[in-house]
């Protein structure tokens, strides 16, 4: 068992996270600028198959429980963590990793701190925090991948004609855009641009895998739970009366309140075994109509999700127990997969899959993995989108809202 030792202070306020970051490999998960950045590597743990997340969360566990902390801080993220990315399909060829970093920087209710790790039997020091100047500019296009517009809109039509047959209800299908980062490529450049474009989002980059995620998965904080679903989307308006129109068309649109229904239903049926509601109720609790979220691209309909957790499940047993929600596969989920993997001919990473932080106490924070990108060893870049396809949608109207949906990534690396 690897014994892990983690200290935490506070320290000097850092205004920004970013230019901490190393250039190739940065670690980091924010959303306004509060959150966590990670140095270097104390421990890196590799997970494949279908268990992976279940995997990763007993051996978390375990490390955990062998482990001394001694965090003086007490904020959350503060104390020894873990960064996670775990792939989207169970057969993927990406791996599923948890890091901990030998240095953590932390910045929350303006206090930053510094947590710096160290593994029994290594005595490599621990990274000290410092700005380094970031890289050159760069500016690349992304172009289509393994699954082009046409042939994205082939596939949306075939889901429509099995949804339309009864064969399941909902699938969402995601299309891909490739590029190469240029030679020493500053990462952290991209990280700025989404984390400044798209501030409400969580800004994230692990193992190479890097996005903005307006959506939750599962925040697990002394034993309260939360999730925002996500899903149902609609571009914004060019002026004020065309995006209040568009966000009214949305909340009022049956096809889209329905896909929203689905995402919300599965959430609560991973969750309702481990919560008890925020009334002391039976189950845990969703608002009973969603609300509209204004992004900079587009706007989603949206419910928050909050209970208390009854079983001392931790974050990522909790992210195990979600993984996939309909917002991403599909309704009934095993059917919505096995469409996807017949239509797709994607491997989608990490995409779609958890992406967060845990810590020794079993809090942290997962976003669903949207708006994100792959960026290989070699500078080799694939980003995806996809949209939720149901029994009314139009084969144009899905790819333009993939278009919409790839806008944050496009543009940080444009
Ligand atoms: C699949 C994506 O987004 C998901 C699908 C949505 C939809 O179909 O309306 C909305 C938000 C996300 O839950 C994506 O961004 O790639």
């Amino acid at each position: 068992m690897p014994q892990l030792t983690a200290r935490s202070r506070v320290a000097d306020p850092v205004t920004s996270l970013l230019p901490l970051l190393d250039a190739e490999s940065p670690l980091l998960f924010v959303r306004r600028g509060e959150g966590v950045a990670g140095l270097g590597e104390a421990l890196r743990l590799e997970f494949s198959g279908p268990d992976r997340i279940t995997r990763a969360a007993e051996t978390w566990r375990r490390i955990a429980a062998a482990a001394t902390v001694d965090d003086s801080v007490g904020l959350s993220g503060s104390g020894l963590l873990a960064f996670g990315a775990f792939t989207f399909d169970d057969d993927s060829a990406y791996p599923s990793v948890l890091i901990v970093p030998r240095t953590i920087i932390g910045r929350r209710d303006g206090v930053s701190w510094v947590t710096r790790i160290t593994l029994d039997g290594d005595d490599t020091p621990a990274p000290e925090p410092s700005i380094r100047p970031l890289g050159a500019e760069f500016r690349l296009s992304l172009q289509p991948g393994r699954l082009d517009g046409a042939h994205y809109r082939e596939i949306v039509a075939d889901a429509v004609a099995r949804i339309q047959a009864g064969e399941l209800r909902k699938v969402v299908l995601a299309r891909d855009l490739v590029g190469h980062l240029p030679t020493g490529g500053d990462l952290r450049r991209v990280l700025v641009d989404l984390a400044l474009g798209y501030p409400d989002t969580w800004t994230f980059a692990v193992d190479g895998h890097i996005g903005s995620s307006p959506e939750t998965l599962v925040r697990v904080s002394h034993g309260h739970v939360s999730a925002r679903v996500l899903a149902g989307s609609v571009a914004r308006g060019a002026d004020a009366d065309a995006d209040h129109a568009a966000a009214l068309a949305l909340a009022t649109s049956t096809k889209d309140v329905d896909e929203h229904r689905y995402a919300v239903q599965s959430v609560l049926a991973a969750l309702g075994p481990h919560a008890r509601g925020a009334g002391g109720g039976g189950g845990i609790s969703a608002s009973e109509v969603p609300f509209a979220l204004k992004l900079p691209n587009l706007w989603h309909l949206a419910t928050n999700i909050e209970g208390t957790l009854s079983d001392g499940s931790s974050a990522l047993d909790l992210a195990a127990a979600l993984h996939p929600t309909a917002a991403v596969a599909g309704t009934p989920t095993a059917k919505a997969l096995e469409v996807i993997r017949e239509l797709e001919p994607l491997d989608r990473g990490r995409y779609g899959g958890p992406v967060g932080w845990v810590d020794a106490n079993g809090d942290g924070k997962w976003a669903v993995s949207l708006r994100s990108a792959e960026v290989d060893a070699e500078g080799g870049i694939r980003a995806f989108a996809g949209a939720g396809i149901l029994a009314q949608s139009d084969p144009d109207v899905e790819l333009a809202e993939t278009k919409l949906k790839f806008r944050p990534i496009v543009e940080a690396f444009g």
